[in-house]
């Protein structure tokens, strides 16, 4: 019943003056005070971030749809680092970070955060992160943000993870989750699926066509599921 989408709502904010831009006006401040240096540059003689060549999973998938509780199980089989990108967004909340409020705001719409924040999120507890291999889970929620991420780092994803699930099994799940999260509730749930289907599906869509794309059908208990992911990385770990 939230299927249907009527127009290309504020959903998030473009680096380019496009009308979805003029639509999140409220962030050009906010985002002009982001660096574009690229972190990842060579710097006395240290080694760069995709020298360590490493393996990247995204994790993709509607509000609910359990790509958390999915990464948690890969994690414990299989050792990735976890990195969700809605959790790095609400620790700089709690943390009181400049911009929280913005940030806050855009979460409890549903909308997207820039990709120069988010990409410096990531990027960071990648680089500080003693394992090589990834789950970056909830990104890229956007073209833009794909387009971001594999510029500054200049790396793509080895996989990438769907969790295709009904809408009305997602929204279920979201309202029953219970921990506090703002975006929790009904509307904004309406609108982040509403974001999902008009900003994500092209991300999914865009690796799929690179023969990235596993698709898994997220309906069923959260072992069944897991019994689906366990053979794309039993192949490489030799689990
Ligand atoms: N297979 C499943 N069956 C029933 N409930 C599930 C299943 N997988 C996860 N859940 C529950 O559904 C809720 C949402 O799961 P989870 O947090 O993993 O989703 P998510 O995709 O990370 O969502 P979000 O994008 O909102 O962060 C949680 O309460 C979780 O315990
Ligand atoms: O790359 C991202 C990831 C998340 N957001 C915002 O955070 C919320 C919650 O994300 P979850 O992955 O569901 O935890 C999401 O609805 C967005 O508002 C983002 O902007 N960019
Ligand atoms: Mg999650």
């Amino acid at each position: 019943m939230w299927r249907r989408v009527t127009s290309l709502s504020p959903v998030m904010s473009t680096s380019k003056p496009t009308s979805l831009d003029q639509a999140a006006s409220g962030f050009k401040i906010w985002r002009s005070s982001f660096s574009t240096e690229t972190p990842t540059m060579v710097k006395d003689g240290t080694t760069s971030f995709k020298e360590r060549n490493p393996f990247i999973t995204f994790v993709l998938g509607g509000p609910g749809s359990g790509k958390g509780t999915q990464c948690q199980k890969i994690v414990e089989t299989f050792g990735f680092k976890h990195l969700s990108a809605g959790e790095l967004l609400r620790r700089e909340i709690e943390s009181n970070s400049e911009h929280w409020s913005q940030m806050l705001n855009t979460i409890k719409e549903g909308r997207i955060v820039p990709s120069e924040v988010t990409v410096r999120l990531i990027q960071q507890e990648m680089e500080s992160s003693d394992n090589n291999k990834f789950l970056i889970d909830g990104f890229p929620r956007t073209e833009e943000n794909r387009i971001a991420f594999e510029q500054l780092l200049g790396l793509e994803p080895n996989v990438v993870l769907f969790f295709d699930c009904p809408e009305e099994e997602m929204v279920k799940r979201v309202l029953n989750r219970n921990q506090g999260r703002v975006d929790d509730n009904i509307d904004t749930v309406k609108k982040r699926l509403k974001v999902f289907e008009i900003l994500n599906l092209p991300v999914i869509d865009y690796y799929s066509k690179r023969g990235k794309l596993c698709k898994i059908n997220a309906v069923g208990t959260e072992d069944e599921i897991f019994e689906k992911v366990r053979p794309i990385f039993s192949a490489c770990a030799g689990k």
